[in-house]
C-alpha cells in the first residue's frame, strides 16, 4: 500500500522593500529588499491523503503574513525576521509542528555625491545576496544558517592547477598561471547550542552578531580569494572556510559550493602568435563544481 511519506507546502517568492527610517532624522533611510520562502510541516497529512483541507493554512495567507509582520516588526537584520516569522507561525496554528524560512536580501548600497554620503538613494553595486536559514520545531530544536550568495568573482593571476592525476583519459595541461572565476555560494551554520533558542536570536541580533559575521565571511572569502596563491579551488576554498571558523566563535561551520567557470587559453600557434595568458574565451561547456563544509569539531562521515 502507498502511503504519505514526507509533506511540505508554504509560499515562495514573496518579495518586499521596506523602507526604515532613522527616528533621530527621518530622511535617512535604510532599505531592505527580501525574498523570502517560508514552508511549513505538521499535521497536514489529511489534506493530502484525505482530500481535507480544513487544516491548510493557505499558501496565500502564508504571503500575507509575511507582508504584515514585515510592515508591522523591525525586519532588520534578516535573521531577526527569521525568528519572528517563526514565533509568530508556532505561535498562531497549533498543528504547525516544523517551519523553516528562508530569506534572500538584495544588495541597496548607499552612494556619496560630491563627497556627501546620500540619505536615501541606493546603488545596486551587486548580483549577489545575503541569504538566512532558519529551521525550527515546536519542540525548540532549530538550525540557523547565514550566508552569500551569487557572487561572481575573478582573478587573472594568482591562481595555478598542476601535480593533479593523470591517467590515460586525462587531457588537461599543468598550469601555473590561469584564469580563476567562480559564483560564491558561502553558507555559515551557527552553533544552536551557543544561540540557545530562537528567543535569543532577537537578542544576538541587536548585539550586530549575525551583521558581523555576515561581513567577517563576505571579506574573507574576497580577501583570500584576491591574495592567497591557489593550488586549486578546493584548497582555496578550504582555507576561506578555516579562517571563517577561527574568526567566529558562533559559527559551527561552513559550506561552500564553488563552480569552476573556466577560462579557456585560446591557441593561437596555428597563427604564429603566442598567447602569453592574455586571451582566453569563457568556455560555454560544463563547469566544475566543487563543494567543502568545513567545521568546528571533526564528525563522522558517513
Ligand atoms: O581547482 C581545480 N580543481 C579541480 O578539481 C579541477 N579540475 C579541473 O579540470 N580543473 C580544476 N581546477
Amino acid at each position: 500500500m502507498a502511503f504519505l511519506q514526507d509533506s511540505t507546502y508554504g509560499k515562495n517568492n514573496v518579495k518586499f522593500l521596506k523602507v526604515k527610517r532613522d527616528p533621530s532624522n527621518p530622511q535617512i533611510h535604510q532599505v531592505l529588499e527580501a525574498t523570502v520562502r517560508v514552508l511549513l510541516t505538521g499535521a497536514f497529512d489529511i489534506s493530502y491523503t484525505k482530500a481535507d483541507n480544513s487544516v491548510i493554512i493557505p499558501t496565500d495567507t502564508i504571503k500575507n503574513t509575511i507582508l504584515i509582520e514585515a510592515k508591522k516588526t523591525d525586519v532588520f537584520p534578516i535573521e531577526r525576521f527569521a525568528a519572528h516569522l517563526v514565533k509568530h507561525f508556532l505561535g498562531k496554528y497549533s498543528w504547525i509542528d516544523g517551519i523553516t524560512v528562508n530569506i534572500e536580501q538584495a544588495k541597496w548600497s548607499k552612494y556619496s555625491v560630491d563627497g556627501k554620503l546620500q540619505p536615501h538613494s541606493f546603488v545596486k553595486d551587486g548580483e549577489e545576496v545575503r541569504v538566512c536559514e532558519l529551521a525550527a520545531k515546536r519542540d525548540g530544536s532549530f538550525s540557523l544558517l547565514g550566508g552569500v550568495q551569487g557572487l561572481t568573482v575573478l582573478k587573472s593571476s594568482g591562481s595555478m592547477f598542476h601535480g593533479y592525476n593523470v591517467c590515460d583519459y586525462t587531457t588537461l595541461a599543468p598550469v601555473w598561471e590561469r584564469i580563476l572565476s567562480t559564483d560564491v555560494d558561502c553558507k555559515y551554520k551557527y552553533d544552536s547550542r551557543k544561540i540557545g533558542s530562537v528567543d535569543a536570536i532577537f537578542k544576538l541580533a541587536d548585539s550586530g552578531l549575525f551583521d558581523k559575521t555576515f561581513e567577517s565571511a563576505l571579506k574573507v572569502t574576497l580577501d583570500r580569494f584576491a591574495l592567497e596563491n591557489s593550488a586549486s579551488v578546493q584548497a582555496t576554498m578550504y582555507n576561506m572556510g578555516t579562517d571563517i571558523v577561527e574568526a567566529n566563535p558562533y559559527v559551527y561551520n561552513v559550506s561552500y559550493a564553488l563552480p569552476n567557470k573556466h577560462y579557456i587559453l585560446f591557441d593561437f600557434a596555428w597563427k604564429g602568435l603566442k598567447n602569453e595568458n592574455e586571451l582566453f574565451y569563457p568556455s560555454p561547456h560544463p563547469n566544475g563544481l566543487i563543494k567543502c563544509t568545513v567545521g568546528r569539531e571533526p564528525v563522522a562521515k558517513l
